[in-house]
C-alpha cells in the first residue's frame, strides 16, 4: 500500500509579480490554502509548507484554526527552488522508515498554481505510481521560435514540446538518490532533477486550467477566474 505525501512551495519573493502573492488573499481565501485543500482531497496525508525564513511562525499561527492543521508542517525554505524543494521532502521523510520510501510518494507543487484541481492531482499520483515519476504538463499550442539578441534563430517543432507544471510527483527513493548524484541549484523543477539522473518521467497532460500566478496580469485573470467560479467573497 502507497502513501502520499506532498511539499507545498511558497517560499519566493514574487519579484516579477510585484508583491507575494501566494500569501495574497484570492476570493475567499489565500492563495496557499486552494492549493492545501486539493492536495488533501487528493488522498495526501501530509504537507511540508515551504515558506519564507521569516513567515515560519505567522505561518504556523495562520493554520492554527485549520481543520488540516496537525498534518502540515511549516518549513523554511532555502536560496533556491531546488532547495526548498530537497528540504521539504527531505522534512517529510525524517518521520518515515526508509523500508518504507519506495512506496512513498511524494508530489511538489507550486502554491502559486491555486487552480490545481483534485482530479489532476491524482491522474499524476496514480501515474507516478504506476512509472516511479509523473508530472503534470501542458501540450505547446503557440509556435516556439528560439531568439539571439531579439532575432528568431529557429523555429521549435512543437509536436514534442510541452509546458511543465505542478504537481511534480516521484517515488521518495528517487528524489533522495538525485540528490546524492545531482546539484538541485541546476534544476528549475524536480523533473529535470529526476531527468538529470536518468529517471524517466512521465507527462500528465492537465485536464483544467492551472496557470500559476507570476506576474501582475495572471493575477487580474486569477482574480476574474475567481469570480466566474462564483468563490469571490
Ligand atoms: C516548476 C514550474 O512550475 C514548471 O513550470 C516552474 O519551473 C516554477 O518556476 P518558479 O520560477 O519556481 O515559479
Amino acid at each position: 500500500m502507497s502513501s502520499r505525501l506532498s511539499v507545498l512551495l511558497a517560499a519566493g519573493s514574487g519579484r516579477r509579480m510585484g508583491f507575494v502573492k501566494q500569501f495574497q488573499k484570492l476570493g475567499n481565501r489565500p492563495v496557499w490554502k486552494w492549493s492545501l485543500e486539493t492536495l488533501f482531497a487528493a488522498g495526501v496525508s501530509r504537507v511540508a509548507f515551504i515558506v519564507p525564513e521569516d513567515d515560519v511562525p505567522l505561518m504556523e499561527e495562520a493554520l492554527r484554526d485549520d481543520p488540516n492543521s496537525e498534518r502540515v508542517l511549516v518549513a523554511a525554505g532555502g536560496n533556491t527552488r531546488g532547495q526548498s524543494s530537497q528540504r521539504g521532502i527531505l522534512r517529510l521523510l525524517a518521520d518515515i522508515a526508509i523500508e518504507n520510501w519506495q512506496s512513498t510518494y511524494i508530489c511538489v507543487h507550486d502554491a502559486a498554481r491555486p487552480f490545481l484541481t483534485v482530479h489532476d492531482t491524482v491522474r499524476v499520483f496514480e501515474r507516478a505510481e504506476v512509472t516511479g515519476a509523473a508530472i503534470l504538463a501542458q501540450r505547446c499550442k503557440d509556435t516556439v521560435k528560439e531568439e539571439q539578441n531579439g532575432v528568431i534563430v529557429r523555429t521549435l517543432p512543437r509536436e514534442a514540446l510541452w509546458l511543465a507544471q505542478t504537481p511534480q510527483c516521484a517515488r521518495a527513493d528517487w528524489f533522495v538518490d538525485a540528490y546524492k548524484k545531482c546539484d538541485v541549484d541546476c534544476v528549475t523543477d524536480e523533473a529535470m532533477l529526476l531527468e538529470a539522473c536518468g529517471r524517466k518521467v512521465e507527462l500528465v497532460e492537465v485536464q483544467s486550467f492551472n496557470g500559476k500566478l507570476t506576474v501582475p496580469e495572471d493575477w487580474k485573470y486569477a482574480e476574474w477566474l475567481v469570480m466566474e467560479k462564483g468563490q469571490s467573497e
